[in-house]
């Protein structure tokens, strides 16, 4: 397993660096390709792990995918196989997204649930309740998600959907559904984020008729079966992605880094958070300026849907907060399990203490540079980002974590001045 190797130079970032386009919404869409046969093109594509599953995943169902970053070719191949194995779907949560399109277009979908994943539960009980409330006859068996159209195959109808919680993939997967379903659907209590707007764009694209996506309450007419098109599409930024370099530019006194093509509209709630902690955010043209001049203040954050503080920038933001001066609260209220990144920073020198939901982060003038291991994703980027600021080396094992959702993070670290380095086949 390949591991990062991070000599803290002492020295702040500074540079330019290029954000890639939105896993997040690269993954939706490239499930929408499900909806419509012919060749569809999606460019600014991130060069990432979830992709190639993604991809494969496609290509199981029956697809002809080629994938060549930053582009994905993906077209109809000559057969359907409408099921999405164990094998695929636990090594990226997201290939649940292929249930609603499959189970709009070709009547029948069974794709393996799940599972627990390392920052809480994540059940799939509101995407569930919404297809049944469109027709849909369900069944949970082995492990797997067995969905049928009315009438044993019949097409799904339009229906009215309050979901109880906003939840993303849960909002992409009906919207995908209600795309090619009679009739019009009416969600409430959507997920905002603007990869499902991204989605929304996407299915307009294609033929159907969204009204809504990026806010709470959308309307969605069906397009008659058939009737969709494919299409050629660029993917938004990744605002997590930029997020990420945002923070790591602040972690050094004197960091100074463009995020190129970063959209701050997308990121407000991070950009408070970090003005209110002493650091300068402000666009410049179709970029966005990160700019640190003096200490760290202590800020408190909660996440909370979008437009909320994001869940995925809390465990950054606490790196962050873990060099700030004085006291600050983070409570995390999406997700039960997501400060497994607490403990890897304590053994850097960070003081944190954890109670429920909620961290308190004491900040120190010092890291160190010590073996941590990555659990999960974001968990994994911020110890990326400690690293930067600790003094020796820090090693961070089980990088495929992080390789799921950052393109090139050494180069790109690199290029700002950071000293990083893969090791490949490093101990697990
Ligand atoms: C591929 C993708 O886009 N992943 C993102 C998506 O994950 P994902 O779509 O899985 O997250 P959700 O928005 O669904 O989860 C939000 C909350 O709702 C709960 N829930 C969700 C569905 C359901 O049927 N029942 C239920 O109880 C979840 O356990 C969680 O507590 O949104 C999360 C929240 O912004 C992000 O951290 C992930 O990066
Ligand atoms: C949690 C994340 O991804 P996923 O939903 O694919 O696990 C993430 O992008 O931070």
């Amino acid at each position: 397993m390949d591991a990062l190797r991070i000599r803290g130079t002492g020295k702040p970032l500074k540079g330019n660096v290029r954000i890639s386009g939105a896993k997040n919404a690269a993954l939706p869409i490239l499930c929408a390709t499900l909806l419509s046969d012919g060749a569809s093109r999606l460019r600014n594509v991130p060069r990432l792990r979830d992709m190639e599953t993604t991809s494969a995943l496609l290509r199981f169902l029956g697809r002809d995918v080629s994938f060549d970053a930053p582009e994905i070719h993906v077209a109809a191949g000559s057969q359907v196989r409408p099921e999405a194995p164990y094998e695929l779907v636990k090594q990226m949560r997201a290939s649940v997204l292929v249930l609603g399109p499959l189970l709009a277009r070709f009547g029948r979908a069974k794709v393996s649930l799940p599972g627990g994943c390392a920052i809480g539960a994540r059940p799939i009980d509101q995407h569930l309740k919404a297809l049944e409330a469109m027709g849909a006859n369900i069944r949970l068996e082995r492990g797997y998600v067995i969905a049928e159209g009315p009438g044993g195959g019949g097409r799904l109808r339009g229906a009215e959907i309050s979901f109880d919680l906003p939840t993303v993939t849960g909002t992409e997967n009906v919207m995908m559904a209600a795309a090619l379903a009679k009739g019009r659907t009416t969600l409430v209590n959507c997920a905002r984020e603007p990869e499902v707007e991204e989605l929304g764009r996407i299915l307009n694209k294609m033929g159907a008729e969204v009204n809504g996506a990026g806010t709470d309450v959308m309307h969605i007419v069906g397009a008659e079966p058939g009737a969709l098109a494919p299409f050629d599409h660029a993917i938004i930024p990744d605002r997590i992605e930029a997020g990420t370099y945002m923070v790591a530019a602040a972690m050094i006194d004197g960091g100074d880094v463009l995020l190129e093509g970063a959209e701050l509209r997308d990121m407000e709630a991070l950009a408070i958070k970090m003005r209110a902690a002493g650091v300068e955010i402000a666009s410049e043209g179709q970029n966005v300026r990160v700019r640190r001049n003096g200490p760290l203040r202590a800020a408190n954050i909660t996440t909370a849907p979008h437009p909320g503080f994001p869940t995925d920038m809390q465990a950054q933001f606490l790196a962050l907060m873990s060099v700030a001066r004085g006291e600050s609260v983070i409570s995390e209220t999406i997700f039960e399990n997501r400060f497994m990144h607490v403990p890897e920073l304590q053994r850097m020198g960070a003081s944190v203490v954890v109670r429920g939901n909620t961290a308190v982060v004491q900040g120190v003038g010092k890291l160190y540079g010590a073996s941590v291991m990555a659990t999960d994703l974001r968990a994994s980027a911020s110890l990326v980002i400690a690293g930067l600021a600790a003094d020796e080396e820090t090693e961070i094992r089980r990088v495929y974590h992080l390789d799921r959702g950052y393109e090139c993070i050494e180069q790109k670290l690199g290029g700002l001045g950071a000293d990083v380095k893969r090791v490949r086949g490093a101990e697990a």
